[in-house]
């Protein structure tokens, strides 16, 4: 019996260090399609996912069940709400996976560029490891900043930036929010680690970009023509890369 997964799709931030039109990121327009779309269309037709749900402010919950209804109708995602962390929007819609989902896969919606190829590599190192993260290796000199001074340069040898999607056996990150306690994590692999298992880590792209900032906007507007067209999972192929309106 092949393993389930679940998707939660954490969109329930404040956006504060992006000002694009002051709507919230995951719902900016990139080129025809809000972010969120774009960053859940490469789960929803995966024969492995059998679960997917968003989660959202519950301050925005009318705007995007209203905007974004026949989306979520053809695309059966469920609208969880969120909650003051990041944490505890995954953990809300943590709740939502049922008895059938063997694992539980976080991805940021405003991380809009994925492709098949590294949601596979992630998923599969997730299925043998029960725990796997998506990185990339840190290729520029780090610095220790206070101040506006250098306080000292990190040694980059094996240091990596997380990405999304995070991907854990569900019971195993269950036991991690569990004993969490008040600890504010800034991913979900932090709570994994603090158990004492090992998390592993396998290798996406810089073109896996968070849009945090006006400028990550910018680049991913740059950069969203210039996926492998292979990036998209076989059944969304049919449609033209315009706007569907499903999509
Ligand atoms: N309480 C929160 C905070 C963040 N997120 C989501 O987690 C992802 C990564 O967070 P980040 O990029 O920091 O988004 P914001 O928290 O909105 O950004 P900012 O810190 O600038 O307000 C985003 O998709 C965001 O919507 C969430 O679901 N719930
Ligand atoms: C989960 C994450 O994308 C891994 O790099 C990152 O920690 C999210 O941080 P944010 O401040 O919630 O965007």
């Amino acid at each position: 019996m092949s393993s389930k997964f679940g998707v939660i799709l954490p969109a329930a931030g404040k956006s504060s260090r992006f000002s694009k039109n002051q709507r919230k990121k995951p719902f900016v327009d990139l080129k025809g399609r809000a972010i969120w779309l774009r960053a859940v269309e490469h789960f929803v037709n995966r024969n492995d996912v059998a679960k997917t749900v968003v989660v959202i402010s519950p301050e925005d919950r009318e705007y995007f069940t209203t905007k974004f209804q026949p989306n979520l109708a053809f695309m059966d995602i469920e609208v969880v709400d969120g909650g003051a962390e990041r944490a505890d929007s995954v953990l809300n819609g943590l709740a939502h996976m049922g008895d059938d989902i063997d694992f539980v896969a976080v991805h940021d919606a405003a991380r809009p560029l994925l492709t098949k190829k590294w949601v596979d590599r992630v998923f599969a190192a997730a299925a043998e490891n029960d725990a796997a993260i998506l990185g990339i290796p840190v290729t520029s000199t780090m610095k220790r900043v206070n101040n506006g001074r250098i306080e000292e340069t990190v040694p980059r040898d094996q240091m990596w930036l997380a990405q999304t999607p995070q991907v854990f056996r569900k019971d195993l990150l269950q036991k991690a929010y569990d004993q969490r306690g008040d600890f504010q994590p800034t991913d979900e692999a932090q709570l994994v680690e603090r158990l004492g298992v090992p998390v592993h880590i396998v290798e996406g792209s810089a073109m896996n970009l968070k849009v945090t900032t006006a400028d990550d906007f910018s680049m991913a507007e740059a950069l969203v023509d210039h996926l492998p067209k292979e990036s998209l999972p076989k059944t969304l192929h049919p449609f033209s890369d315009e706007p569907s309106g499903l999509f």
